[in-house]
């Protein structure tokens, strides 16, 4: 028998490259199918509400008994008590990365922290959330700046780099979507044995 279609629905190209270079590992589970539909965000900075309003909204869009995941990621400063938060986005789109270092700049505290909120459902009305967070400081921007927010995003488990400076599976291997998806990936093995 061949591995079920499961749906990831996501616009972000970066992100659907990261993810299938997690999830290739269970390649043989599960046959992983991209639908980049453009999903309405909820306003609200409750990370698992918004996720849920994502998957149920594809879930929606694609029909019933299609299994199908979302997920949303935000970057939470230490100093803004958890803003912005999955608006982060709009902040990148509408500051720049050098307005989001200098949004910091009265603060002595540039922690930061990368959370993915990842919600899949199997098209039958169960659904699951699974996250990852990995911490870490804003920094001046260094390295590639395609990704989003990654390159003034140094974890603290990087040696100094930022994520947009370190290859993508020492990436995976520390960060808010890497953890995400490893809970994730637990879970395929019991749900596709
Ligand atoms: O690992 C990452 N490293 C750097 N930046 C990142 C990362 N992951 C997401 N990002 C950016 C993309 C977007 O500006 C915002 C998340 O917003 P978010 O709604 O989750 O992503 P999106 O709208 O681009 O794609 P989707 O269609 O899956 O909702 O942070
Ligand atoms: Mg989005």
């Amino acid at each position: 028998m061949s591995a079920p279609d499961v749906v990831f629905v996501t616009g972000n190209a970066n992100k659907l490259k990261e993810v299938k270079m997690i999830l290739a590992s269970e390649s043989s589970k599960i046959n992983l199918i991209n639908e980049p539909l453009d999903l309405e965000e909820i306003q609200d900075v409750d990370l698992q509400s918004i996720a849920l309003a994502k998957c149920k909204q594809a879930s929606k869009l694609l029909g019933p008994g299609r299994p199908v995941f979302v997920e949303d990621t935000a970057l939470c400063f230490d100093s803004f008590n958890g803003l912005p938060g999955a608006y982060i986005k709009w902040f990148v789109k509408s500051m720049g990365l050098a307005g989001i270092v200098q949004m910091l700049s009265g603060f002595e505290n540039k922690g930061a922290e990368a959370i993915t909120t990842l919600t899949y459902t199997d098209g039958e009305g169960h659904f699951h959330t699974f996250q990852g967070v990995t911490h870490g400081t804003i920094v001046t921007s260094r390295g590639p700046t395609d990704f989003g927010w990654d390159s003034i995003f140094q974890p603290d488990e990087s040696h100094g780099q930022t994520y947009a400076e370190m290859d993508k599976a020492a990436k995976n291997a520390i960060s808010h979507r890497g953890r995400a998806f490893a809970e994730f990936k637990a879970f395929i093995a019991t749900e596709f044995k």
